[in-house]
């Protein structure tokens, strides 16, 4: 291999940027099938799994390649929250509710109370095509993610594919946003000689220790 095709290769690793998303949502509203057809494209309509999953993925988004790892949670019960560690460990948050459930609108409702108030997040409204059995409005759907001011949609892991993936990719660049303004502001305090609490939780996000267990 040439020198140059190897400082080639280098250049794309260091170019690769990592998002860590931790998918949160109460049992059974499909948090498995929309992560499965985030990295595989296919649904997989039953899964046996009695624990968290954890993933990682390279994939482009707006031509920018970035490496997902992707946590796909397993909570026991509408009263079994995620653990802190998991909270700490991600760079965004995709919160999942299923439209046939109200008790799952309100799960999503508690967890977000826990969450660090400045990691991005989006809210899915899964299983869009039960609509017969709807018991929360996309308008319920739409105000909550106003609250939090969110990226929203209703989805159907079942029957769809790109629209799934682009639930992803905008947490994504709401991480990736998030991120660039943090480095800007750090850049500015290294000049200014100034300190910003925020920077150091943030870096205290991406230490390795902070990982939840496998
Ligand atoms: N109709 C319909 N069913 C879905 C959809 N997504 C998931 N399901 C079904 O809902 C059930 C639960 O899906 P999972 O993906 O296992 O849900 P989960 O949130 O990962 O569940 P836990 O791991 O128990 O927390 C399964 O029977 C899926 O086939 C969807 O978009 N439409």
């Amino acid at each position: 291999m040439t020198s140059n095709a190897i400082r080639g290769i280098r250049r794309k690793k260091s170019s690769l940027s990592e998002v860590k998303v931790a998918v949160l949502g109460a049992p059974a509203v499909g948090k498995s099938a929309l992560t499965v057809r985030f990295l595989t494209k296919r649904y997989i309509g039953e899964y046996d799994h009695q624990s968290e999953n954890r993933y990682k993925y390279e994939v482009l988004v707006d031509g920018e390649p970035i490496l997902f790892e992707i946590l796909d949670t397993c909570p026991k019960s509408e009263e079994d929250t995620p653990a802190c560690e998991s909270l700490q460990w991600a760079d965004g948050f995709l919160l999942v509710y299923s439209i046939t459930d109200r008790r799952s609108f309100n799960y999503v409702r508690r967890v977000k109370q826990q969450l660090p108030g400045d990691t991005p997040l989006a809210l899915v409204g899964n299983k869009g095509d039960m609509v017969h059995l709807r018991q929360v409005s996309t308008e319920e759907g739409e105000i909550l993610a106003k609250d939090y001011d969110c990226w929203f949609s209703e989805l159907t892991a079942a029957e769809q594919v790109s629209q799934v993936a682009e639930a992803f990719h905008e947490l994504c660049r709401e991480v990736l946003n998030a991120r660039r303004v943090r480095n800007k502001q750090s850049l500015l305090d290294r000049m200014l000689g100034t300190k910003s609490p925020n920077i150091r939780s943030y870096a205290r996000g991406k230490s390795d220790s902070a990982l939840p267990r496998e």
